[in-house]
């Protein structure tokens, strides 16, 4: 369903469009009548030719925004005309003058009554209707094996349900919730089918992994046609599907994408906007480009749309600032622009930039291309900076990202809570029950303490059975009552082994608060918070402390 109030304030923006054309209108006329009064091929003529041309470059990009297509077009036309003409030193006065007065003709009377309104996007949101905690549904005829990977994955919390592959075809139970995610045997899937590529339509909003027993590029192709978004092949590799289903299922529960804007133009920059928020992204609009790296330390973008002409710094120069800080190299950035030269726009894209998108774009191309980007940097990222058994971020990334969240910290003025916490003798585990079986309760913590934190805290593996977390804006209280839970609850999980047999764990816990006033190192904290840890061992195990 569209969201009619958006609807309405795109409307009053179009509105707002249609206003400004008139004095933009009026100005050209009287930069036309400069240029017939200025002496022919002048340098004054010369440069009033250079603004009426940026005045018609800016009306081809945001006519078309607005839904003035024939108006964009024709703009565009009369600019590159113009464009030709400045980049010779002279030609025919004919020539100019023709071009001239379809200028005249076109602000006279601009084609405005043919125009669309401006489209709408189909996508209206961006975050995932599912909520925690996920349900999952496995199409596995083996019963032995169904059972294997339903067992693995109880101590995760998610909801493992089973039916038969035929399911599949069928489509989801009537009034029954979609599955957040479909694990399908696929070689039994195909079976069904006689090898035709099945239809998925009915399982749109759901995410699917497949697993089959080959690994040819003919069968990976049709999964790739049937949309998948993981394929395991046979002997299945549990742990790893596992994690590879956690990630899946985790990136729905990413925050939404925040976009910079860096557009001169306001009312355009209020369109994008507009669009972008009701797609479900977060925007923050900068008009000053010089601002860029304060706006995107604070800010903390996944993407910055760049306008490419402005008037002070050129986006292309904004690109390459941003691409000599070594932390933003994987900081996609795309251009947003009414430049249509090829060659222009390839220089552009050889400062650091990832996409060029020309004006006018619609709404829907804007937010698919957006989300794309977006969705694949979040991977990137996610393989870098995270480790791949549990989801959380590797030692070096905490320690990065901890150093960011405490410097905020400072300048917003609230407190942090920096904690480490170890599993109680996770050597027995591994002696008694192997080392996989050990592997499992390290994911479950890693899970139970993703699901306890909130989206806005660092967790990561410090070590193999470590964990450190650094909890945001938090009061110490608040901290020693989360922990507590997360303590008890993991004391709780029952793990069972293949032999049949079931066993617990502990997991002892050291806290400390940072101080916003005083500048300590993240390093400084963690070895407190370690310290809080090691007496807490000392103390007896599964117990929390703090310094
Ligand atoms: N299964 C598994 N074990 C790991 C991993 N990383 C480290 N370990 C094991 O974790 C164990 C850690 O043992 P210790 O540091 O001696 O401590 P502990 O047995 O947990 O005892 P306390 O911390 O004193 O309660 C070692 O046996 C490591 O081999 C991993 O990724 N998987």
């Amino acid at each position: 369903m569209k969201d009619t109030s958006v609807q309405t304030q795109l409307q009053a923006l179009r509105e707002q469009f249609m206003t400004r054309l008139q004095d933009d209108c009026a100005a050209m006329r009287e930069l036309l009548d400069q240029i017939e009064r200025a002496e022919p091929d002048s340098d004054r003529q010369t440069l009033v030719l250079g603004e009426l041309q940026q005045r018609l470059h800016r009306l081809a990009g945001t006519a078309g925004t607005f839904g003035f297509t024939e108006l964009g077009d024709q703009a565009r036309l009369a600019e590159h005309r113009l464009d030709a003409r400045l980049s010779q030193a002279s030609s025919g006065c004919a020539e100019l003058q023709d071009v001239l007065s379809t200028v005249r003709q076109l602000i006279a009377d601009p084609p405005l009554s043919s125009s669309q309104p401006a489209s709408t996007p189909a996508v209206t949101s961006a975050v995932s209707p599912h909520s925690p905690p996920f349900s999952i549904l496995l199409m596995e005829p083996n019963a032995e094996l169904a059972e294997d990977v339903q067992r693995q994955l109880a101590p995760f919390g998610f909801t493992v349900e089973r039916a038969p592959v035929s399911a599949f075809l069928t489509g989801p139970d009537p009034g029954s919730a979609l599955p957040a995610l479909l694990f399908v045997n696929l070689d039994a899937l195909l079976a069904e089918t006689d090898g035709a590529e099945p239809d998925t339509s009915q399982w749109a909003g759901s995410s699917l992994l497949v697993y089959s027993a080959s690994d040819e590029f003919d069968q990976r192709l049709l999964a790739a046609r049937m949309g998948v978004e993981g394929y395991f092949t046979q002997p299945l590799d549990i742990p790893r599907a596992i994690g590879f289903l956690v990630r899946v299922l985790d990136s729905r529960q990413e925050p939404e994408p925040r976009i910079l804007l860096v557009e001169d133009d306001e009312l355009l920059a209020q369109h994008f906007s507009k669009v972008l928020q009701q797609a479900g992204m977060e925007v923050h609009w900068e008009d000053d480009p010089q601002a860029i790296i304060e706006t995107v330390a604070e800010f903390q973008p996944d993407l910055v749309l760049l306008d490419l002409h402005m008037p002070q710094v050129a986006g292309d120069e904004v690109a390459a600032v941003l691409r000599q800080y070594e932390m933003l190299t994987t900081l996609p950035i795309m251009y947003i622009s009414a430049e249509t030269d090829q060659q222009r726009q390839a220089a552009a894209m050889r400062r650091g930039a990832d996409d060029f998108l020309t004006k006018p774009v619609s709404d829907d191309t804007l937010i698919m291309s957006i989300m794309a980007r977006v969705e694949r940097a979040r991977e990137m990222r996610t393989l870098i900076s995270r480790d791949g058994m549990t989801g959380l971020l590797k030692h070096s990334s905490f320690l990065e990202a901890g150093a960011v969240e405490l410097e905020r910290s400072r300048r917003q003025g609230y407190s942090c809570v920096v904690v480490m916490l170890d599993i109680d003798h996770f050597k027995r585990v591994n002696d008694t029950w192997g080392h996989a079986t050990g592997d499992t309760v390290i994911r479950a913590m890693a899970t139970l303490l993703r699901q306890r934190l909130r989206q806005t805290d660092l967790i990561g593996r410090y070590g193999g059975e470590e964990f450190a977390a650094l909890l945001a804006d938090c009061a110490l209280a608040d901290a020693v009552e989360l922990l507590e839970a997360v303590r008890q609850r993991f004391a709780d999980i029952d793990f069972n082994t293949e032999s049949g047999d079931a066993f617990r764990c502990t997991l002892s816990i050291g806290l400390t608060q940072a101080d916003p006033d005083r500048k300590e190192t993240i390093g400084a904290l963690i070895d407190r918070a370690d310290q809080a840890l090691y007496d807490a061992k000392r103390a007896g195990r599964n117990r929390r402390n703090q310094r």
